[in-house]
């Protein structure tokens, strides 16, 4: 097995002493900070000792971090490997990694930059064999735990329907992030709901180990615990590690303050910054006290405050802070922008949801028009993921191409899931949520009762169900099912055997190949099957592309791959190189940037929440979230409510949400539900409504404040994503999809029917069955395919 060695750095000795800087390697890293204003560029240079950078939104936090780490190369006050960095996504990480790197030049890419969990999974697998797991973990996802405490909870007699498995699931996640263990639990356990989480806390810990398996949470609570039973392990990253950078650190929680103080506590080089007013993961464990009391923690910590907006427009400014003021508690911070006034924010009344979309769309295309800008400067954003729906129809059926962030993710998908379950067991078939999931997909006899029988066999020799497989007879299969399960097990050790030594890429191919749902997909041979063989196709894609190399060019493993996906967010996948409209919810957006934000749903009841409007904390942080929405446009806002709204199954009449009643201030355009654009000073009248007609108010009025596009030409060509990742439905205006199934025509070939798509975006290729030539692989981009019929 190819062991998860650092990289090779010049400095293999993590002991080894900073290096000594020169006056030259002095000024280089001097003249890097010649894009920070001088109080960033102080935070940038005060590299010893703790500092907390504490500031509101746009105001170069990420900037100031990123700039810091640059300066740490260049003066060659660090080796690129002793740098970490800890981002809230992936995403975020990557651009950081990106920024540093075209600072500093490749030589940077040593750097340890990624999010809680990946940076830790890392560690847990050089590590594990001191925590007595192997190195090859599987990492649970909500759903596999979710099964899993369902199956124990049968085993336990609990009733299913008295005490979700999803709650008993989240109540032994908040339990791990505030580091409370199974006694501790116990012991505080009072009503009866707790009583049954606590039952099965321990048996879930049990069979999470059994499995070789972490949850989400295990990735942050492991590594505390064997840093407290191996100091010296804790030593040798305390010396690996001697600068220390935490982004968004007013959202992170117990498990990961606590990892941040072991790994500082020697030298306490530590910068954080954040936003208390920015909050909004407390339903997630997030301790906003872990800002509050981060001078009393880290005595002598420096504490700077930026107060320079540098993203948004006067007005954007002035309209956050009024909504941030609505609540009490929080620091005391000033922010202000030398950036232009800016137009005012809109306030949009809408009929219904679907009224509310359409006006959406309707200005989203009516900006386009009049300033060139492009799709991907604008975002939609939403409170709950469910209102998503509607905004996409009328983008689609307006023909404005999108992404969505959420909702279902090509990981989610079933045959993914199956198809990763089976790479899964190939690094680790002791994992019995992947096991279970695929001993009988597709099909092979495999029934319930032989399941049970095996279960009962693995209880009953104290074994995992992987043990139970392998002998079949001795768990008292019928000839039938001994055959069957035999066939899996077969199938299952062979690749298992060759984890260790094959390429990914070959592995997942052929393994996959010989598992039988590809063949299985092609057999039903219906649309929906092939776009699911598709998405297989795509996935083995993704393996390939990642067996390729990582950042410093080294080839990965399948278990790393595994690692990878389990740990990517939503709205990691977003890329920035596509020119479309990004819709995602408001708690996706935290740290994002774009021209044009909507805000949309502000009513009662859905942004507040409901359960948020009877409770003063839980409102805080409905209103911070708003915060964060607002302050992620650059240029224009707009703010929008429908007064009434599908909810429950029913057409409910909604009341515009208290928030907006906060804003009254002149910097709000109001658009009522007649269409009438009234302003606050009298400035714009149109009579006819819709935002169709907003440019009456005066044609110039988004010319004077937006910047243009940046003129490229795109190709027209109609894509679809085969969905790596998100749920996209791409395709420039007014052409229909090309999916597996379709007849297009080629103006060489004729016509012919589409096989399969491969690749995404700008790579995206059709595999088509013309009946002049047989079958070619076209590349979308330039085929020009013009759909048929
Ligand atoms: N000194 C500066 N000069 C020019 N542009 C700057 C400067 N500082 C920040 N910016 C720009 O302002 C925008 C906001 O910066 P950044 O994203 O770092 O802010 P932030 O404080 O991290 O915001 P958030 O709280 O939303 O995460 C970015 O586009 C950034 O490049
Ligand atoms: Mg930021």
């Amino acid at each position: 097995m190819k062991t998860f060695a650092l990289r090779p750095d010049p400095d293999r000795t993590p002991s080894a002493s900073p290096r000594q800087p020169t006056e030259a390697d002095r000024s280089e890293a001097e003249a890097l900070l010649g894009g920070l204003n001088p109080v960033q560029a102080e935070a940038a240079r005060t590299t010893e000792g703790p500092v907390m950078i504490i500031a509101g939104p746009g105001s170069g936090k990420t900037r100031t971090l990123t700039h810091r780490i640059a300066y740490l190369l260049a003066s060659k006050q660090a080796w690129p490997s002793q740098i970490l960095a800890l981002t809230f996504t992936n995403k975020a990480a990557r651009e950081m990694r990106s920024r540093v790197v075209d600072l500093v030049g490749d030589e940077a890419k040593g750097m340890w930059i990624g999010t809680f969990h990946s940076i830790f999974a890392r560690v847990l697998r050089r590590e594990a064999d001191h925590i007595g797991f192997s190195r090859d973990f599987t990492i649970y996802d909500s759903d596999d735990t979710e099964r899993l405490i369902k199956e124990l909870m049968t085993r336990y007699g609990i009733d299913p329907k008295r005490v979700t498995p999803r709650s008993v699931r989240s109540a032994i996640s908040s339990a791990k992030n505030a580091m409370v263990g199974p006694d501790e639990y116990a012991r505080l356990a009072g009503d009866p709901f707790t009583e049954a989480a606590s039952k099965l806390y321990t048996p879930y810990a049990a069979a999470l180990r059994k499995a070789n398996a972490m949850d989400f949470d295990d990735l942050l609570g492991w590594p505390i615990r064997l840093f407290e039973q191996h100091p010296d392990i804790l030593k040798e990253y305390q010396r690996r590690w001697r600068f220390l950078h935490i982004d968004e650190y007013q959202d992170t929680n117990r498990t990961q303050y606590v990892l941040a103080k072991l790994l500082a506590a020697d030298h306490h080089n530590l910068c954080v910054v954040g936003d208390d007013a920015q909050s909004i993961y407390a339903f997630r464990g997030a301790d906003i006290q872990n800002i509050l009391s981060f001078q009393k923690d880290y005595p002598g910590a420096k504490e700077i405050r930026l107060e320079q907006n540098y993203r948004s427009t006067q007005r954007i400014v002035r309209l956050a802070d009024a909504v941030i003021k609505g609540n009490a508690k929080q620091l005391d911070k000033t922010l202000w922008t030398d950036n232009d006034e800016g137009d005012p924010i809109v306030l949009m009344e809408a009929l219904s949801e679907r009224d509310e979309a359409q006006k959406v769309e309707r200005t989203i295309r009516d900006i386009r028009s009049r300033t060139g800008i492009s799709w991907s400067d604008v975002a939609v954003l939403y409170r709950t993921n469910a209102q998503s729906r509607s905004i996409e129809e009328a983008l689609r059926r307006g023909g404005i191409p999108y992404r969505m962030v959420g909702g279902t993710s090509f990981y989610q998908r079933k045959e993914i899931k199956d198809a990763l379950a089976y790479l899964r067991l190939a690094v680790n078939p002791t994992d019995e949520a992947s096991l279970l999931r695929v001993i009988n997909t597709p099909t092979r006899g495999v029934g319930a009762k032989t399941i049970d029988q095996l279960r009962d066999y693995a209880t009953e020799h104290r074994v995992a169900l992987w043990q139970a497989v392998q002998d079949p007879g001795g768990a008292g299969l019928s000839a039938r099912a001994s055959k069957a399960v035999e066939g899996f097990g077969f199938l299952v050790s062979r690749f298992a055997s060759k984890a260790g030594t094959a390429p990914a890429d070959e592995l997942a191919r052929e393994f996959i190949q010989e598992t039988g749902l590809l063949q299985d997909l092609r057999d039903q041979n219906t649309p929906e099957a092939l776009a699911r063989l598709e998405n297989v196709h795509e996935l083995l894609n993704a393996v390939a592309e990642f067996a390729g190399g990582d950042p410093t060019g080294e080839p990965r493993t399948l278990s790393e791959f595994l690692q990878e996906v389990s740990l990517v967010a939503d709205v990691d996948r977003l890329s920035d190189d596509e020119n479309r409209v990004t819709l995602m919810t408001l708690h996706a957006s935290k740290g994002l940037e774009f021209k044009v934000v909507f805000v949309t749903g502000l009513e009662e009841g859905l942004f507040p929440l409901a359960k948020a409007a009877q409770d003063a904390t839980e409102l805080e942080e409905e209103r911070r979230l708003l915060y964060v929405g607002v302050t992620r446009a650059e240029e224009a806002l707009f703010l929008t409510y429908a007064r009434s709204r599908y909810r429950y199954g029913d057409q409910q009449s909604s009341v515009r949400s208290r928030f907006l009643d906060e804003l009254d201030g002149e910097d709000l355009l109001r658009t009522e539900s007649g269409g009438k654009f009234e302003s606050r000073r009298g400035r714009f009248q149109t009579s006819d409504g819709g935002f169709g007609d907003y440019g009456k108010m005066d044609p110039n009025y988004w010319k004077q404040s937006l910047r243009p596009d940046d003129g490229k030409t795109r190709p027209r060509t109609k894509t679809v994503e085969a969905a790596r990742g998100e749920r996209t439905i791409v395709y420039d205006e007014g052409e229909a999809q090309i999916v597996p199934g379709v007849q297009v025509h080629h103006k060489s070939f004729g016509n012919g029917k589409v096989i399969s798509i491969e690749g995404a975006g700008e790579r995206a290729a059709a595999t088509v069955n013309f009946k002049s030539v047989g079958m070619k692989k076209l590349k979308l981009a330039f085929a020009r395919l013009q759909v048929v019929g």
